[in-house]
């Protein structure tokens, strides 16, 4: 089982939240708060990342959906609001097309149905199996911020770097290979859960393009692009991402 912790209101509806590559629950702390006033918060790490054991590899994006629906019956959940980044928001798709029942609304911010070009993902997992996550760290982290606003944040800017300093090797270079081995293009028209795509407008990891195309391609989606904001929008820009996503996931579907 995933290491996870609840927070927020024990009554509320739940709203599960997934990571990026590279980090732990922590990466929520500055949207945690807003959160909490509404919901009751499922906070997890990815398998391979932070407290989550690390099982041998190779891992598959159904093996992560497949962690939420076991930490969803762990809970007696029978569905949940999903939130997902990056990777987290690639799990979030796949969870709603394959198992739309689990899901009640979904966002998924600053990700993409196919990371282009694949090749990327493999170089980095044989980068990271030789030289471990440290030798990645400075670079990941550069991408998921703006540059102006690392500069004012330079104590931020060093423990995400020692998050993904500290990921396990394996655990990383395994959900490095996932996205290599993953194009969600078809499951898009399978997602029926009302979407939210946020993307962050400066992010060049996964750009605006990609979750144009998901809210375009998903049966009910919206878009939402946030100016001043890199990979990491709902770190970088709290305030905008936080509102946008109570806002959604308390829409009325009548
Ligand atoms: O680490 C990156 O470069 C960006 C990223 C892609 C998938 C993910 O979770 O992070």
């Amino acid at each position: 089982m995933i290491a996870h912790t609840l927070s927020g209101r024990a009554h509320a509806p739940t709203v599960v939240l997934a990571n990026s590559m590279g980090a732990t629950w922590e990466m929520w702390d500055a949207n945690l708060e807003e959160l909490e006033e509404h919901f009751r918060v499922v906070r997890f790490d990815t398998r391979g990342h932070g407290r989550s054991p690390v099982p041998p590899g190779p891992y598959t994006i159904d093996d992560l959906t497949d962690d939420i629906v076991d930490l969803l019956d762990e809970l007696r959940l029978e569905r949940a609001h999903f939130v997902g980044l990056s990777l987290g928001g690639m799990t979030g798709l796949r969870l709603a097309a394959r198992k739309p029942s689990r899901v009640d609304r979904l966002v998924v911010l600053c990700t993409g149905a196919r990371l282009d070009p694949l090749s990327q993902w493999t170089d980095r997992a044989d980068l990271v199996r030789a030289k471990g996550t440290a030798a990645v760290a400075e670079s990941v982290v550069r991408r998921w911020f703006t540059p102006s606003w690392l500069a004012e944040h330079p104590q931020v800017r060093k423990e995400c770097e020692e998050m993904v300093a500290s990921t396990p090797a394996d655990g990383y270079a395994a959900c490095c290979e996932i996205i290599a081995t993953t194009d969600l293009t078809g499951d898009l028209p399978d997602v029926t859960a009302p979407t939210l795509a946020i993307a962050g407008g400066d992010d060049l990891a996964t750009p605006p393009g990609q979750l144009e195309r998901i809210a375009a391609s998903v049966a009910n989606g919206k878009l939402l692009v946030v100016p001043d904001a890199a990979h990491l929008a709902s770190a970088e820009r709290p305030d905008v991402v936080t509102r946008a996503v109570v806002a959604h996931l308390q829409e009325d579907d009548g």
